[in-house]
């Protein structure tokens, strides 16, 4: 596969596929978006014209904010070549890598795979943007599973930059290693998951969501505060730190005793510390004070590591307008 010469398919023409479009066109490539709802034309006139509308949007966004430059939006809207499913189908035939962004529904994901099976050359990678499901799960419905894996972007699927690629257990490696290659070539960044569902940022997120969504429903707070909390204190943490590296500067012993209070206090077993913590709470390795937790600090410049990762926050706060120094405060005194 040369780069930018490979022939993208994105089948699904909603939130996601519109995105996934978009990052693959801006960086020169050409991409069919094939609509797979059998509607009839004029619902499929409308679509195309709201779906295009949106891509433009974005891409005026990125020509404000100096990504793209105005002399290059209609060469990239003109590389992304919008079918209905009649039209787009025949097209397949050309396609090296096709992504899949149908509804969350294993049924429709199912019959999507069937049909396109049937006009996709034997060789085309096929990957689905499964916010969920194990690649074990789907791969079934793949004839020739060795070319079949998960990738999930994340929404804006044309900025995220993490992509997850989980391959199913028949993936083979060089189609997985040609995945992650292509997904490089267009600024992604791509990190490597198990066939395990919700791989790591839906299962990890979907918690989080949860409980915030609980935390409205139990009156603990606003949905505003909540939000507040999530935007500049969790989220802009982990924007920096790793949640692992996050237990290791903490402490595991704190999340430890703080998750057996929450379990109790609450009564619910899903607060409780999973073994791997109660483990290294016996064999003494909590975190960046003992030397060692999920990473092993010995031989480790400490100080420079945490000048770096200082350094981070420091450069994302003054970028976010968050951090106040003394001279100004005193200055409006
Ligand atoms: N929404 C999000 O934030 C994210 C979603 N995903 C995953 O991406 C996939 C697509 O999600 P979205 O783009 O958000 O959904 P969406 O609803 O925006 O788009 C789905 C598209 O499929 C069409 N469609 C509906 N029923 C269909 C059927 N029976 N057959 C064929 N096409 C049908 C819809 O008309 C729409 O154009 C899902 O697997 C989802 O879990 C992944 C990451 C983020
Ligand atoms: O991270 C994303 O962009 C997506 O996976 C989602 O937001 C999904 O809707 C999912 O994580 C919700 O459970």
């Amino acid at each position: 596969m040369k780069p930018t010469n490979a022939q993208i398919a994105v089948v699904g023409a909603g939130r996601m596929g519109r995105g996934i479009s978009l990052a693959f066109a801006y960086q020169g490539y050409r991409v069919i978006l094939i609509d797979m709802k059998d509607r009839n034309r004029e619902a499929f006139l409308q679509l195309k014209e709201d779906a295009l509308a949106e891509i433009k949007n974005q891409l005026d966004i990125l020509v404000m904010t100096d990504v793209v430059s105005q002399s290059s939006v209609d060469n990239i809207l003109g590389s992304i070549d919008f079918c209905s499913i009649q039209d787009g189908i025949h097209k397949l035939q050309q396609t090296d890598v096709l992504f899949e962004a149908v509804p969350e529904i294993l049924d429709v994901k199912k019959s999507i795979f069937e049909l396109i099976g049937a006009h996709l050359p034997e060789n085309t990678i096929i990957a689905s943007t499964t916010s969920s499901f194990s690649a074990n799960d789907l791969a079934q419905y793949i004839e020739g599973k060795e070319r079949y894996m998960n990738t999930h972007w994340l929404n804006p699927a044309y900025l995220i930059p993490l992509v997850e690629v989980s391959p199913a257990n028949e993936t083979s490696p060089e189609v997985l290693q040609k995945m992650k290659t292509l997904l490089e070539g267009i600024g992604k960044v791509p990190v490597t998951c198990a066939p395990s569902p919700g791989f790591i940022v839906p299962r990890i997120q979907a918690l989080a969501m949860n409980e915030a969504a609980r935390l409205v429903e139990e009156g603990v707070a606003t949905a505003e505060d909540i939000d507040k909390a999530s935007t500049i204190g969790f989220g802009l943490r982990f924007a920096i730190l790793g949640l692992l590296e996050f237990i290791d500067w903490g402490g595991a012993e704190t999340l430890y005793h703080a998750s057996h209070y929450l379990k109790d206090s609450f009564e619910e077993d899903r607060f409780g510390p999973p073994q791997i913590i109660e483990e290294k709470m016996k064999k003494g390795e909590t975190g960046m004070r003992a030397g060692k937790g999920f990473y092993d600090f010995d031989g480790k410049n400490m100080d420079e590591y945490q000048v770096e990762t200082l350094r981070k926050f420091i450069d994302l706060l003054k970028h976010l307008g968050l951090l106040t120094s003394p001279e100004k405060k005193h200055s409006l005194l």
